[in-house]
Formats: structure tokens, sequence, C-alpha cells
């Protein structure tokens, strides 16, 4: 089991550059930074050999997160939106490959988060998502990448809310690197169980978040952080286990995650550092790895 942390942790707007993010990382003791890749084609070939180099350098894995937009919506009732949705995958995952990411995680059968002002067509949406990630998974094969179908709460996605839902929703697009995705912050209100969850998943889980039920950094809450760590060596997982703390207010990724308190409790950049070191021993004590 690899650990890691998204970025985000420390930033404002997912447009944030994350190249400087790498070797911070590294001294905080991950395996693994989580990047944003929904502006990931407007980096230089340049950026990204830079990156991918300083990755090397730092022995630190990455992996990429992704809420796509209403206009990249593979699922979208409007063909030409779903058409929009492809190409941009296909370019997105094209740049991702050239930092040797083998793992998106995130809403990509869908858009993140949900505009509930209008009405809600779950099978539709499913059934069109199931469409849409079928038709890029050998794309991001080719390529190497896993695509990891993340389970979201009621209040963010429709189409996936529990383990079970994100099961059969791989099992019917019925392809080798499209696995389910988990995240405790979303188990929590989701989920009668977390091992059970996790079991339910079992082979197919291939890419797990973690966080406390209000999204600080593992360990200093009240999830039942035991009973999970079981349930993911009870299934064998060996895959990455990213921490996405998100604890401040302010810009795109307040907003998106609904940060409307400082969760940091005045935190500086020192403290917060500090914050992530703790729950990353926390976390590799608990979860193993
Ligand atoms: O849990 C999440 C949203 O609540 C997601 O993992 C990401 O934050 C989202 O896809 C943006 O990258
Ligand atoms: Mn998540």
């Amino acid at each position: 089991m690899k650990h890691g942390i998204y970025y985000s942790y420390w930033e404002h707007e997912w447009s944030a550059k994350f190249g400087p993010y790498v070797e911070k990382v590294a001294k905080l003791g991950f395996d693994i930074i989580e990047v944003a890749a929904h502006h990931i084609n407007e980096y230089s070939e340049a950026d990204l050999a830079a990156i991918k180099q300083s990755a090397k350098d730092n022995g630190i894995i990455l992996t990429a997160g992704i809420g796509p937009s209403k206009t990249k919506n593979l699922s979208s009732p409007d063909a030409d939106v779903r058409k929009a949705g492809k190409a941009f995958f296909e370019q997105t995952l094209t740049n991702v490959a050239k930092l040797d990411i083998k793992t998106i995680g995130g809403a990509l059968h869908s858009y993140w988060p949900v505009d509930y002002s209008k009405p809600v067509d779950k099978e539709g949406d499913r059934a069109r998502g199931v469409e849409g990630i079928h038709g890029i998974a050998d794309f991001a094969n080719d390529l190497g990448i896993n695509l990891c179908i993340e389970v979201l709460n009621r209040f963010e996605n429709h189409v996936l809310n529990t383990a079970a839902e994100g099961v059969a929703f791989v099992t019917e697009v019925g392809k080798p690197n499209v696995k389910v995705m988990l995240d405790t912050f979303h188990m929590n209100i989701e989920e009668d169980s977390f091992g059970e969850a996790i079991r339910t998943a079992g082979p197919l889980l291939g890419h797990f978040h973690t966080g406390e039920s209000n999204r600080r950094v593992p360990g200093v809450g009240r999830m039942p952080w035991h009973e999970i760590g079981l349930a993911l060596r009870e299934i064998n997982y060996t895959g990455a286990v990213v921490m996405e703390p998100f604890v401040k207010t302010g810009g795109t990724i307040g907003s998106d995650i609904r940060v409307w308190r400082d969760l940091t409790n005045g935190a500086d950049e020192a403290k917060m550092d500090e914050d992530a070191r703790n729950a990353l021993a926390f976390s590799r004590f608990v979860l193993g790895g």
C-alpha cells in the first residue's frame, strides 16, 4: 500500500500549479502526490517533462484526480457535450500519461459537483455514463491508465452513491482498467458499514481517498479507522491510499467543497505540513503500508 496526499490541501484553485508540491510531499514522507487533472492540458511539454523528472528525482509517484465540468460530461443527454467530453478525456489522458500517471479518479462517468437546480435523470445519466466510460477505457488502457470511478455522496452526485452501485456500474462497463474508487468522507454519509462497503468493492477497488467526516486530515476525528484498515487488509488492497483533506475556505476549491469555515484552526503553512506529516504516520500505522 502506498500513501499520498492531494495537493489541493494547500491550495484554493484546481488550476494551481502542482509542480512545486512534488518535492514538498517527498520531504513530508509521502509516496504519492495526487494532482488535479482539470487544467493539465494547459501545461507545456517542458512543464510536464520537468515535473516527471522531479517526481523521479524525489521518488514520488503521481496520481490524478478530476471533477469533470458540465461541458465535458460523458453522460450528458446532449450528444455534442458527450463528444466534447470524450475529446477532453483523450487529451487529458494523453497528458496525464506524460507524467507516468497510472491512476485517474473522480466522477469520470458524470460531472462534478452536480447542479441540482435541474431535474435529475439518474437512470439515463447512468446508462450514458456506462457507455461514455466504455468508450474511453481502451484509450486509457493503451496508455497504461486505470479509470477509477469515484462513488460520491448524494449532495455532490446522483449516479453512484454506494460501493454496491459502483461495483454494478464498473461490472457493466466490463473493462479491466475501469475500477471502483471509494472515499471515506462520502462513505460516512451513504454506507451502512465501512467494512462491508470495502469488502463489496473487493478486487475491483482501484483507488481510495481518506479524510475525516469534516474533511480534516485522517486521525483527528471520529472515522472508524481500525475497521477501515482491517477491511483493506482483508481484501488485500495494495493500491494507493490518498488523503484528501479540505480545510481552507476560499477560491473554487473552497466553494466546490463547501468549506465555509476555517478548519485549519488558523494554521500557517508549517503547521499544515506538520498536520499532514502526523496524518501520514497515523495512516501508515492504522491502514498499513
Ligand atoms: O471527493 C471528491 C469530491 O468531494 C473528489 O475526489 C475530488 O475532490 C474531485 O473529483 C475534484 O478532483
Ligand atoms: Mn474524493
